[in-house]
C-alpha cells in the first residue's frame, strides 16, 4: 500500500537572494517518505526547516533539487497539499461552517458534497456545534481546530503544518496533540509537521527528522514507536514511559550537541 517516495525531497537546495548577502538556507536535502508517515522536523532555529516545506507547499521554487508528491513534482500552491500555520489564519467575517468550505466552495464543487465534507470534519475537529459562530467567538484552540478542519475539507494528499499549536497554552497544547494524534489514526493521513518542541515531535511522529544549523540538511532520521502504539491512546502514560524519555533525550542531545559544536 505504502509508497516510499510518496513525498520527495531530492537535493533540495535554497538561496534566498544573490550575491555576496544571499543566504543559503538549505544544502541539498534530501527526505523521501511514505503514504500515512508523521514526519515532525526538528532543529535550530533558523535551519531552515520552514524553507524546506515551503518548497513542499509550493510557496517557493528551489534553486537547486526537486520536490515531488505522489510522484508528480512541486511546481506551486495546490489544495492536495493543506498547509496550517502558527497563527490560524481565518476569515473573520465568515461562520464557521463558511471558513471550513471556503476551499470546496472556491472551487464549485458539488454543495451537497462540500457540506457534508464541512460537517464531517467540524464534527471530526469536535466544532460541528459551533458551525454558526464567528472566530472571534473561539478559543486560541478552538480557532487552530477551525484551520485544521478547513485544510482537511480540500481531502489534502498531505498536511503541511508549521508550528501549528506554537501559539497555544501548554494544557491546550497537550489537548491538541492528542486530538490530532487521533484524527491521523483514524485517517491515516499523511502529515509532515515542524515543531520547536522535541515532546511534540517524539509523541506524535512516526519519524523524527533533524536538521543540522543553516545551512540545513538532514543529519538524522529517527523511526519512532509511539504513534502506532495501540494502546499509547493516553498522552500522559506515554510521555511519562522510560522508552518514551529515552527517545526524547537522544533527540535532544542531538539537537543540543549541534548547537554547541555551531
Ligand atoms: N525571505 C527570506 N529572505 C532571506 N533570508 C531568509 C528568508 N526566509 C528565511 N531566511 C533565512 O533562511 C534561514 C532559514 O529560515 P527558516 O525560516 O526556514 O528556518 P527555521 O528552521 O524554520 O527557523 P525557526 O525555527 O526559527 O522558525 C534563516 O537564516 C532565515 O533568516
Amino acid at each position: 500500500m505504502s509508497e516510499p517516495g510518496f513525498v520527495r525531497f531530492d537535493e533540495v537546495s535554497v538561496r534566498y537572494g544573490e550575491g555576496a548577502g544571499s543566504v543559503l538556507a538549505l544544502e541539498r536535502a534530501d527526505l523521501s517518505f511514505a503514504r500515512g508517515d508523521f514526519v515532525c522536523i526538528v532543529g535550530p532555529s533558523g535551519c531552515g526547516k520552514t524553507t524546506m516545506m515551503q518548497t513542499l507547499a509550493g510557496f517557493l521554487a528551489p534553486t537547486g533539487g526537486a520536490v515531488s508528491l505522489a510522484g508528480k513534482p512541486v511546481t506551486g500552491p495546490a489544495p492536495e497539499r493543506g498547509v496550517v500555520f502558527q497563527q490560524p489564519t481565518l476569515f473573520p467575517w465568515m461562520s464557521v461552517a463558511a471558513n471550513a468550505g471556503f476551499g470546496p466552495r472556491m472551487r464549485g464543487e458539488n454543495p451537497a458534497e462540500a457540506k457534508a465534507r464541512v460537517e464531517r470534519w467540524l464534527r471530526t475537529t469536535g466544532l460541528w456545534e459551533f458551525r454558526d459562530r464567528y472566530p472571534y467567538e473561539l478559543s486560541g484552540g478552538m480557532q487552530q481546530r477551525l484551520a485544521i478542519a478547513r485544510a482537511l475539507c480540500n481531502e489534502p494528499l498531505v498536511l503541511l503544518m508549521d508550528e501549528p499549536f506554537g501559539a497555544l497554552d501548554a494544557l491546550t497544547r497537550e489537548h491538541m496533540q492528542e486530538e490530532l494524534h487521533a484524527v491521523w489514526r483514524r485517517t491515516g493521513m499523511t502529515v509532515v509537521f515542524i515543531t520547536h518542541s522535541v515532546e511534540e515531535a517524539v509523541y506524535l511522529g512516526t519519524e523524527v527528522v533533524v536538521m543540522s544549523p543553516r545551512p540545513g540538511r538532514i543529519v538524522e532520521r529517527i523511526p519512532l514507536p509511539f504513534a502506532r502504539d495501540e494502546s499509547a491512546a493516553d498522552i500522559r502514560a506515554v510521555k511519562s514511559s522510560p522508552d518514551f524519555i529515552r527517545a526524547r533525550e537522544r533527540v535532544l542531545s542531538l539537537i543540543w550537541g549541534m548547537q554547541h559544536d555551531a
